[in-house]
């Protein structure tokens, strides 16, 4: 498989090229050159498959030729590990659980394929690779998970001053090893800002050998479309289905396009986002104006310049008539977040967290008479514990992991978000 550039500046590269460069040289996205749709006798053989076959099956044309097929099934296999299962929280609203992983968020699914793929590819190649991410929450502590002690890459993980959670913090600066975080005085937008100027200097991506654990790399995007996979193969006339995923970069929303270009059934995606709600306000208007990042409850999400959104643009051919037959937007604010948890709490007993209450909202607002709706619970509730608390007036019992974690010490550098400062620091690590 060819990748290109949804900018159309820089060259088509092969898969491997496109993992190991991140970003082309234009400032666009890779993007595949072709999505191959799967046939319907396969998708039925996939029915009752297990996680890594389904991913087996999508990513094998994908990653041609530079993985071969029994590479990538040890990679699936390995990173795929854990369940993702497909909970009934009222008579027409289920929730996919993504929280089942080692980090307790969906990330854990595209990081950990990552870097098994990087892993395949550093047995070819003897210099260090420097990873770079920026984080809102959650990214930063499944990459610092999935890379942890991996030989010949070091990982630099910077994220907004005292804008994630005390346990997405604790996850993300309390590794030590071959994981540095980076704690920048400004926003999630700035900290992606500053690695994506990073990509684009040469002095330093040659130096170090950079590469990006973010949804704009496409080992770490395409994977995400397996449990949209998963989802069409297990859930009853899924195509009929309202998707609400809680939005914050599009990884997440533009990897189930993926999927349902891949010709697995699902229905209509409802993008669902908190204050920070370019894309909501886009689809309504076909304007797209960022505004400055709001910090919200749901704190993952607070992005106000996703970078995906040039992949949703390409999944749809750039038509804004096709995309709104399909997409459609939603946003909740931080008062409705926490009276969503509270009623859902008291009416099903569901605990949703900050991100997926945004979602089960948007249902509830826009789901038809009769028609079933799912909505994507990205994290575990416990990583926002005093919003929980905040919600429903009493603690969260703590988990064993949650309560292991907050007893580590923290360990990270204090940053401003000048371009100048985290060049000298990068280098200095080098
Ligand atoms: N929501 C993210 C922000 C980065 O998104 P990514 O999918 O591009 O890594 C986070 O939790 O860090």
């Amino acid at each position: 498989m060819k990748y290109f550039s949804t900018n159309r500046e820089s060259n088509e590269v092969s898969f491997k090229e496109a993992v190991i460069n991140s970003l082309p040289a234009d400032k666009g996205l890779y993007f595949p050159k072709s999505i191959p749709a799967l046939d319907a006798r396969t998708i039925v053989n996939l029915k009752d498959a297990s996680l890594p076959a389904i991913g087996f099956e999508m990513m094998k044309d994908f990653v041609q030729p530079d993985l071969t097929k029994s590479q990538l099934k040890d990679i699936v296999e390995d990173a795929l590990s854990f369940e993702i299962p497909l909970v009934q929280a009222e008579e027409n609203i289920f929730s996919l659980e993504l929280f089942h992983g080692p980090t307790y968020a969906f990330k854990d699914v595209g990081a950990r394929f990552l870097a098994r793929c990087l892993g395949e590819f550093a047995k070819k190649d003897a210099r260090e690779t420097t990873i770079l991410v920026a984080t809102s929450g959650d990214t930063g502590g499944a990459v610092a998970n999935g890379f942890y002690g991996v030989e010949g890459v070091k990982v630099i993980i910077l994220y907004p001053s005292g804008k994630v959670s005390d346990l997405q913090e604790k996850q993300l600066t309390t590794l030590g090893g071959n994981i540095t975080a980076l704690e920048v005085e400004g926003d999630f937008d700035d900290c992606q800002a500053l690695v994506k100027q990073a990509f684009l200097d040469k002095e330093l991506s040659e130096k170090l050998n950079l590469t990006s654990a973010n949804s704009i790399n496409i080992a770490r995007w395409m994977p995400q479309s397996i449990y949209y996979a998963s989802l069409a193969l297990k859930m009853q006339n899924a195509e009929e289905a309202l998707i609400a995923v809680p939005s914050g970069n599009y990884g997440n929303v533009t990897a189930g396009m993926l999927a349902k270009r891949m010709s697995f059934p699902l229905g209509k995606f409802l993008v669902c986002s908190n204050a920070n709600d370019v894309v909501p306000r886009y689809l309504e208007s076909c304007e797209y104006e960022v505004l400055p990042t709001v910090a919200t409850y749901a704190n993952a999400m607070d992005v106000s310049n996703p970078s995906n959104f040039p992949r949703m643009l390409e999944l749809y051919d750039h038509t804004f008539d096709d995309l709104i037959q399909d997409v459609s937007g939603f946003t909740l604010h931080d008062e409705q977040i926490l009276e969503t948890i509270e009623q859902c709490h008291k009416e099903t007993g569901y605990v949703l967290d900050p991100h997926g209450a945004i979602g089960y909202a948007g249902l509830k607002e826009r789901l038809k008479i009769d028609q079933q709706g799912v909505f994507l619970e990205t994290a575990h509730p416990i990583k926002f514990a005093p919003v929980m608390e905040k919600a429903l007036g009493e603690k969260l019992e703590m988990p064993e992991f949650a309560e292991d974690l907050m007893l580590k010490q923290k360990k990270s550098t204090k940053m401003s978000s000048e371009y100048s400062e985290f060049k000298n620091l990068l280098k200095r690590t080098s």
